[in-house]
């Protein structure tokens, strides 16, 4: 049994898949505190690997988003094998501080500063920008390297830190502009 906090269908709102449809599953609880934290994610109910799959199949997206809170706590290749079963495309939204099962699709790592990161393999970075220094983070082995405004307050702050350091594409926080989930 995992806990879940929401499982909900929208369009991918940050990084490499803006604009993708995915059924999002948010896992409960975290073992960081970013004190910038947009989530609120402690409450939940369990559930068992078949009463999440038959959740994210009653929507048509072929994309699965876990995330949570941290996610990175509660999967194994179990869930993600059953995932696939159903033909799903399987990423994930992660702190990058936990080991994660090999199977999964897609990781997008967002680095949080003074923890420690536990991956060898990911996707995409995903830096929510405050200001510090993110340049150690190009050194990580992605693909894709974001920097997203913390809650869409410094959005000028972010792009001409870019425009300096044009290693780093923009990634906004696209459904808090739409007013979707
Ligand atoms: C709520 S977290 C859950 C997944 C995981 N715990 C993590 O931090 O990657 C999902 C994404 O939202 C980002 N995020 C959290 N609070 C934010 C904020 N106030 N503004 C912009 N992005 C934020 C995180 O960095 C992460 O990329
Ligand atoms: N639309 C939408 N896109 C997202 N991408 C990552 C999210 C998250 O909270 O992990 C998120 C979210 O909460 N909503
Ligand atoms: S790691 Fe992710 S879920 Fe946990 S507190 Fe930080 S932003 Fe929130
Ligand atoms: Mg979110």
């Amino acid at each position: 049994m995992r806990k879940i906090n929401e499982i909900f269908y929208s369009l991918q709102g940050e990084g490499y898949h803006t604009g993708m449809p995915a059924v999002f599953v948010r896992f409960s609880g975290c073992n960081l505190k970013c004190s910038f934290c947009d989530t609120r994610h402690e409450e939940g109910t369990w559930m068992s690997d078949e009463d999440i799959v038959r959740e994210v199949i009653k929507y048509p997206a072929r994309v699965v988003i876990l995330t949570g809170g941290e996610p990175g706590l509660w999967i194994d290749e179990r869930l993600v094998d059953a995932l696939h079963q159903e033909g799903k495309y399987v990423c994930i939204e992660t702190n990058g501080t936990c080991l994660l099962p090999e199977n999964i699709d897609w990781v997008t790592c967002s680095p949080k500063e003074g923890a420690e990161l536990k991956l060898d393999r990911m996707d995409e970075v995903k830096v929510v920008y405050v200001g510090q220094d993110v340049s150690p983070y190009l050194d990580l082995p992605a693909g894709h390297y974001f920097l997203q405004p913390c809650s869409c307050s410094n959005t000028g702050e972010v792009i001409a830190y870019i425009l300096q350091h044009p290693e780093w594409r923009l990634s906004l926080q696209t459904h808090k502009l739409l007013q979707i989930p």
